[in-house]
């Protein structure tokens, strides 16, 4: 498969990174990026062809739209839509398909994706989209494309990718910022950086990989750490008393809500 990418970001960058580690070739993956030095970047990290355009957009099997949403209506304005009939694929947050679709002129093979940063490392979870004209065989290139760095999964209404987009799309910030949070807590305890880093690191990994292996519940999981009258217990008690649970659910409310908010602004035409 043939892929070729309108922009060359940091989603842009997991992607293809993830792609390459898994054995695709980079000759099969072209970019079309504006900025010189991220391209000398892409070319240079990943052995991919990057550049201003894409010398022939049409020979590719998928177009992968990475750039902003404030940038994509302009974006595909620019393309030679009458001559393109290929699955786009939108990971931009917040646009709709329809007005991706309009911008093209029309196109009907529109899947939206919302992907995650962790695909450069295979463990990526997206989530996809598809307009109702969309066939079973994009669909399935979609699919390809997104499985080749993690895991997909379907949803049914476009609304829900803005939900996808506020939980494993946004995710992975609201990790690293418990993350931060934990290491800067073993620092203030007295332990060193590189112990701190290493102590939560393994801490969120090892905690990750039992609550996927294990069939009960996360909370059934946090009970088993907490003994009575123990040290867990304090520490969830001081995460109750500041609110952190509402607050969680709060961030990613904002964070849905903001996808939709870019879907009405940046949808326009004007
Ligand atoms: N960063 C993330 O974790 C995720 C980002 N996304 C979506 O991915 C898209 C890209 O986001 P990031 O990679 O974070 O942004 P970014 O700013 O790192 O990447 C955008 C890239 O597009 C390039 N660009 C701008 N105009 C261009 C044009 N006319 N032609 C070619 N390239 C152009 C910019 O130079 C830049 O390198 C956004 O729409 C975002 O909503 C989706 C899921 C996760
Ligand atoms: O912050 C953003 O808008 C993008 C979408 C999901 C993750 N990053």
């Amino acid at each position: 498969m043939k892929l070729a990418f309108i922009g060359g970001g940091n989603m842009a960058a997991a992607l293809i990174g993830g792609m390459v580690k898994q054995g695709i070739a980079a000759r099969d993956i072209e970019v079309a990026e504006i900025s010189p030095e991220r391209c000398a970047w892409l070319k240079q990290q990943f052995g991919v062809t990057a550049g201003e355009r894409i010398a022939d957009l049409k020979a590719a099997d998928v177009i992968v739209l990475a750039v902003k949403p404030q940038q994509m209506r302009e974006v595909l304005r620019g393309l030679p839509a009458p001559r393109l009939t290929q699955l786009m694929l939108s990971i931009a947050a917040g646009i709709r398909a329809k007005d991706i679709s309009r911008w093209l002129g029309g196109h009907p093979a529109v899947v939206r994706a919302m992907p995650n940063t962790p695909s450069l490392v295979g463990a990526g979870i997206a989530g996809l989209y598809a307009l109702p004209d969309v066939t079973r065989a994009q669909r399935a290139a979609a699919q390809q494309v997104m499985e080749a760095v993690g895991t997909a999964v379907w949803v049914d209404t476009e609304a829900q990718i803005d939900a996808v987009t506020a939980i494993s799309g946004s995710g992975p910030a609201y990790v690293f910022y418990f993350i931060e949070a934990l290491e800067e807590a073993a620092v203030e305890l007295g332990l060193n950086p590189l112990a701190a880093r290493r102590l939560v690191l393994h801490t969120f990994n090892g905690a990750a990989r039992l609550a996927m292996s294990e069939t009960v519940s996360p909370a059934e999981l946090r009970a088993r750490v907490t003994s009575k009258g123990g040290t867990t217990e304090q520490g969830l008690l001081a995460l109750d008393q500041g609110a952190v649970r509402q607050a969680i659910v709060r961030a990613a409310q904002a964070a849905a809500a903001r996808a939709h908010e870019m879907g009405e602004l940046f949808g326009q035409d004007q």
